[in-house]
């Protein structure tokens, strides 16, 4: 039974209600959750409050907090392959990709544990005659943390860190559906020696846990990734007592192929856009924006290659991309590339599930390439998030950034082309958080993460993403106090 974490203890949930943890390769249970309610998100909320009140956390020395969270990150490493297999269990995605995970949360762990100590604060320059004024950082109090199952340690690591490393205390709710390496990295936060109530974990369901995380009065700010409606609804529960809001919602994101661009490079990482996680990144590379001159010869070269991805277990060596998540997701994908069907759109390759006997018991559906696209189609606005790749033309510089920006989202983009001076024009053009210049769906723990426009609101990652979690206040201090004599 995986249990949750609260004031220090591994308990189950106060209903003794219970989930089964499903493998999407083949429907198999592979762990049993306890399934908590709101009852148990208000004992932890609690024994979070109270461990920040008390203040031990947030008020030792920053260097002894940093060497925790480096005694978290040496665990992880430890256990490195176990976590691995686990996240793949969980998710579908291959072995290979869960080690690259892997190795990122490491990092950025590591990262923000090298951050801790290192703000001494400002001094300012006082306007005021015979006085100090200083600006210092403190942690914001109790965060609660909401993510979801694309990614599940790594979106988690990129708030346990910081969160940690600023000194605030926690609870988080990982998704419902794959609680593993959550579980598994709150036995490593313990053994690494964070007290008790620091860091809680309570799971369940978005309805129950996650909402009155976001609604409740004694957590001082809330972070979620996830997809952009459940951000509208934190959002407003969150409005309850004003709570620092940070939100890592979806993307559509557009991939803008110039007809000097490497052809062969840029077909290669077209791919890379779309098809890591079959398509369930919200960084997804699924627009792809190809200047006309060179569309067909790149429909073929993709096309010839998508053909040859090898779908199959991500325990398998020789799997490329592993199934979808679970079949509401597969029916999400199949109901969006049938309204593109029906929106004009044309079918290059895939457009439905494999026939493969092997295949038959998960989740999978075939990568897919939609020609044919225009930007006003449901398709090239929507995420479908699978994979599902949309095809555009453009035919001229103005169009293509014009044709990459129509979307009410904005969270990454890539350009490639050969001429830099166009590429540099066109990205900072471009509305969104991370945009990438002859590259794709690159992140590391030094550069900030989110989102322009409905993608989002903060940054994770990056010296922002340790700041999200830290209060500002400014100490002003009058050096010789006497009588005003105003009144
Ligand atoms: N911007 C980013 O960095 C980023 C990263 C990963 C995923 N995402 C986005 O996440 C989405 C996919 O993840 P998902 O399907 O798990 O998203 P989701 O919004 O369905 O769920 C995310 C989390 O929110 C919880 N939740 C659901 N309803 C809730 C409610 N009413 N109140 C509080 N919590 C609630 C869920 O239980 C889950 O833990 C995609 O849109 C993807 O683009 C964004
Ligand atoms: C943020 N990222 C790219 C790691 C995962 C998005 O789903």
């Amino acid at each position: 039974m995986k249990k949750m974490f609260i004031n220090g203890e591994w308990m189950e949930a106060s209903s003794k209600e219970t989930r089964d943890i499903i493998n999407p390769y083949n429907q198999e249970v592979i762990a049993t959750a306890t399934e908590g309610n709101e009852v148990d998100v208000k004992l932890a909320i609690a024994a979070a409050r109270e461990a920040f009140d008390q203040a031990e956390w947030p008020s030792i020395p920053a260097i002894r907090r940093g060497k925790i969270v480096h005694g978290i990150a040496d665990l992880i490493e430890r256990d490195h392959a176990e976590l691995a297999e686990l996240e793949s269990l969980d998710t579908g995605k291959t072995v290979e990709e869960s080690r690259g995970d892997m190795d990122d949360i490491a990092g950025v762990f590591r990262y923000f544990a090298e951050m801790a100590d290192k703000d001494g604060g400002e001094m300012i320059d006082s306007p005021i005659p015979n006085s100090t004024s200083r600006v210092v950082h403190e942690p914001v109090g109790v965060c609660g943390q909401i993510t979801p199952w694309n990614y599940p340690l790594l979106q988690a690591s990129w708030k346990l860190a910081p969160a940690l490393a600023a000194g605030n205390t926690l609870v988080m709710k990982p998704s419902e559906i794959t609680p593993l390496t959550s579980v598994k990295i709150f036995e490593l936060m313990e053994e690494a020696g964070v007290p008790p109530g620091v860091v809680n974990l309570v799971l369940g369901s978005g309805a129950r846990v996650g909402a009155e995380l976001s609604a409740n009065d004694d957590v001082d700010l809330i972070s979620f990734t996830g997809g952009i409606e459940t951000g509208k609804k934190i959002m407003q529960a969150a409005s309850s007592n004003v709570k620092i809001l940070a939100l890592e919602l979806g993307g559509k994101n557009p991939n803008i192929v110039f007809a000097d661009a490497a052809f062969d490079t840029a077909v290669d990482q077209a791919m890379n856009a779309v098809f890591f996680h079959a398509g369930q990144i919200c960084s997804a590379g699924t627009r792809l924006i190809v200047e006309e001159s060179i569309h067909d010869d790149f429909i073929n070269a993709l096309v010839d290659r998508v053909k040859k991805i090898k779908l199959g277990s991500g325990f398998d060596k020789s799997t490329q991309m592993g199934p979808l998540i679970s079949e509401e997701q597969l029916n999400k994908v199949s109901n969006y590339v049938e309204t593109g069907k029906q929106e004009g759109a044309t079918v290059a390759v895939g457009g439905g599930r494999p026939d493969d006997p092997e295949l038959q018991n998960g989740f999978f559906y075939l990568p897919t390439v939609l020609t044919n696209c225009t930007t006003e189609m449901r398709v090239v606005q929507d995420e479908g998030f699978g994979p599902v790749i949309t095809v555009e033309k453009f035919t001229t510089e103005e169009e293509a950034v014009r044709l990459a920006n129509d979307s009410i989202y904005g969270l990454s983009g890539g350009v490639f082309t050969n001429d830099i001076a166009k590429a540099e024009r066109c990205v900072r053009k471009m509305r969104m958080g991370t945009v990438w210049i002859n590259d794709v769906n690159l992140y590391f723990p030094q550069a900030p993460w989110g989102g322009y426009k409905q993608s989002g609101i903060g940054r994770e990652l990056g010296k922002t993403g340790l700041e999200e979690y830290q209060e500002t206040k400014h100490i002003f201090q009058n050096l010789k106090p006497e009588p005003v004599n105003w009144f």
